[in-house]
């Protein structure tokens, strides 16, 4: 469920008075999402989502759709805030930031083929070569520093050989610490998982029409973004690969932006790499679930990405 805010309709109506989109004529939350406060809402000149952010300030807004306003003026297929009639984007709502964007076309799909894959390659491509001029990025709330500080307080609920698993990824990352770094960094999206995509399937093929959520978008390594891309769309939850759709990932991501030297041979840390940090984000909302008196969704059981990274570590051995 992603409705944290509860809004009546006539707040909502009030709201829109600002826009020059028209009264609202429909109200309706936005289940999928899990951090804010999504509505589908329309009016007599067209449909609209409303985003509250329940966990970031105006500030931090201001930052991530600073990059979805850039990329979205390359051409991208990203949700772009809408100005008011006096020119304004970022508003607050019950105490909280908000905006409005158009509804983008399209919908989720559990069912992952090639050709979404392909699609997604060349969407993330274009997104890293869209956001290389923007600048100041920034940094991964969830990255290696966060990997080291939270795995001491998360290791102590694991068995034992989760534990061993944890603490050999540890290191094994410091060991690659050095390659990481001679990577091409950028803007990364840093949680592309396909439940934040949109696709339209036709008769002419399936097109990807949205990348949603920027909201964990920061400087990291662009090949890392693609390996987390790569362990949700190309692998079963049992961890196995689709081995199609991985060559159709990597084939066309490559058509738009080619690897470096280091990039192929950082390929299976990455991969690591990111399969360790959501399974440690997942551990953690897996915590606060259980203190909360709350059950995680299934989709965010950490023993799938515990499983990936397992499974990558030995056939790396
Ligand atoms: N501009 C948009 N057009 C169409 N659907 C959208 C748009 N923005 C959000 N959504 C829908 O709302 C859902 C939740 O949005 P998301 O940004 O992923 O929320 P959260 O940050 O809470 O995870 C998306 O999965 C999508 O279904
Ligand atoms: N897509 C992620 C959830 C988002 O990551 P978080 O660090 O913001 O919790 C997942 O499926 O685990």
């Amino acid at each position: 469920m992603a409705v944290y805010t509860k809004l009546a309709d006539d707040v909502v109506a009030s709201f829109l008075t600002q826009y020059a989109i028209g009264p609202l004529t429909a109200l309706q939350g936005i289940s999928d999402g899990i951090e804010n406060t999504n509505y589908l809402l329309k009016t007599v000149s067209d449909e609209f989502v409303l985003t509250l952010f329940e966990h970031h300030n105006a500030d931090e807004v201001a930052s991530f759709v600073r990059l979805a306003r850039h990329l979205g003026q390359a051409g991208l297929a990203v949700p772009m805030p809408l100005d008011d009639i006096q020119g304004v984007w970022l508003h607050e709502l019950s105490g909280k930031p908000a905006i409005l964007c158009r509804r983008l076309p399209g919908t989720h799909t559990d069912q992952l083929t090639s050709e979404h894959c392909a699609e997604i390659g060349r969407g993330l491509a274009q997104l890293h070569l869209a956001a290389q001029d923007l600048p100041q990025r920034r940094v991964d709330e969830r990255g290696f520093d966060w990997w080291l500080a939270i795995a001491p307080e998360l290791k102590a609920n694991l068995s034992p050989a989760d534990q061993a698993l944890l603490e050999a990824e540890l290191q094994a990352q410091k060991d690659g610490r050095t390659l990481w770094c001679q990577l091409p960094h950028g803007w990364i999206h840093a949680d592309l998982f396909h439940d934040n995509a949109l696709f339209l399937i036709s008769e002419q093929g399936t097109k990807l029409t949205a990348i949603l959520d920027l909201y964990n978008a920061c400087d990291g390594a662009l090949a890392y973004d693609l390996a987390i891309v790569a362990n949700d769309w190309c692998r079963e939850k049992n961890g196995i690969w689709d081995k199609a759709r991985l060559t159709s990932l990597l084939v066309s991501y490559e058509s738009v932006r080619p690897f470096t030297t280091e990039e192929k041979m950082a390929w299976p840390l990455l991969l690591r790499g990111a399969a360790l940090r959501f399974w440690l984000s997942r551990l953690l909302a897996q915590r606060l679930a259980t203190q909360q008196g709350r059950t995680l969704p299934a989709d965010k059981n950490p023993d799938e990405y515990r499983r990936k990274l397992q499974q990558q570590q030995q056939q790396q051995q």
